[in-house]
């Protein structure tokens, strides 16, 4: 007897998911089981992807939001701030404009917030207490997420636009940065009286995930016996993630599509293989991980 998908992972039939092909999902599911999960790797995105985008009906703050809305920034600091994710995000999350149009923008954006947070003064020392007093909140389920994928020795990047440093605070004070997590991302360079002077590194956007120094860290060298990758995502940009792992064998792509809904679907449905409309938990990967690892 042929087993149907949602037999092998109940949680496939929950309103929240779409697929376009289930075939295609149960073919690349029952491989990558069978290839075993020593054989397996998490390449997730964070803000609105391992990170709720809305909570008791209103917006959930991204690393950058917990910042800009935190004691860190002046009143005036804190208005042209919003003003510009006032004027950027609606471009971000445009289905009318293509990518190459946006990739300037985009730069412009980043460059302009993170010009105005050095002109603020941050000191490193309140980033702990921005990150206490904020509104950001975990997916509901990353406790078993997390936990279960340290358990079982399963390496998990996150691969972030986002700010690292306030990333990696969101993420030790849940508890659950374990050393199987490395970060990805835009990381804060301080000055020796701990104020922030600079951003290092290149910098990193919401579409150019690809790019960058990510390649040349050797990173997916030492991962080279893990040739399937979980894929989690809730942008269109996050699709290039694992460009630079090695002989890929097999890639799950988990999209969460949080805004613009019935805008954005079609081209979520053609791009990522499981897509999660408007669900703020992490059930499916979880329910995925489960059945990866065998505890399912
Ligand atoms: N000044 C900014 C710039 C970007 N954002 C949002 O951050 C998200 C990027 O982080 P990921 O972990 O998702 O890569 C992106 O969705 C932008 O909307 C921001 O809030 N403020
Ligand atoms: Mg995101």
């Amino acid at each position: 007897m042929t087993t149907n998908i949602n037999e092998m992972i109940p949680e496939l039939s929950n309103p929240s998911v779409y697929m376009r092909d289930p075939q295609r999902v149960q073919e690349i599911l029952q491989s990558m089981m069978k290839a075993g999960s020593n054989t397996l790797q998490v390449i997730s995105d964070f803000d609105m992807t391992l990170t709720r985008f809305e909570y008791n009906g209103k917006r959930c703050p991204t690393c950058h939001n917990i910042l800009d809305e935190s004691q860190l920034i002046s009143e005036d600091g804190k208005e042209e701030l919003k003003e510009l994710l006032n004027t950027y995000y609606p471009i971000e999350i445009d289905s009318s404009q293509s990518i190459e149009d946006k990739l300037p923008l985009m730069v412009e954006w980043w460059t302009k917030a993170h010009e105005l947070l050095i002109q603020q003064k941050i000191r490193k020392d309140g980033i702990a207490t921005a990150v206490g007093e904020s509104e950001a909140k975990l997916r509901e389920g990353y406790q078993l997420f997390f936990d279960h994928l340290h358990e079982h020795s399963i390496p998990v990047l996150i691969f972030s636009a986002g700010i690292g440093d306030i990333l990696e605070e969101v993420i030790h004070q849940a508890g659950v940065f374990h050393p199987n997590v490395k970060v990805f991302s835009n990381y804060m360079d301080f000055d020796e009286d701990g104020v922030l002077k600079a951003f290092k590194g290149e910098l990193i956007h919401v579409y150019n995930k690809r790019e960058g120094a990510l390649l040349n860290t050797g990173h997916f060298q030492e991962l080279r016996t893990r040739p399937n990758v979980l894929l989690m995502g809730d942008s269109l940009g996050d699709l290039t993630m694992a460009d630079g792992v090695q002989d890929m064998e097999n890639i799950l792509k988990i999209g969460f599509l949080n805004d613009k809904v019935e805008e954005r679907k079609q081209s979520y449905l053609d791009s990522y293989d499981i897509v999660l409309v408007k669900d703020e938990t992490l059930d499916v990967p979880n329910a995925v991980v489960l059945y990866l690892t065998g505890n399912k």
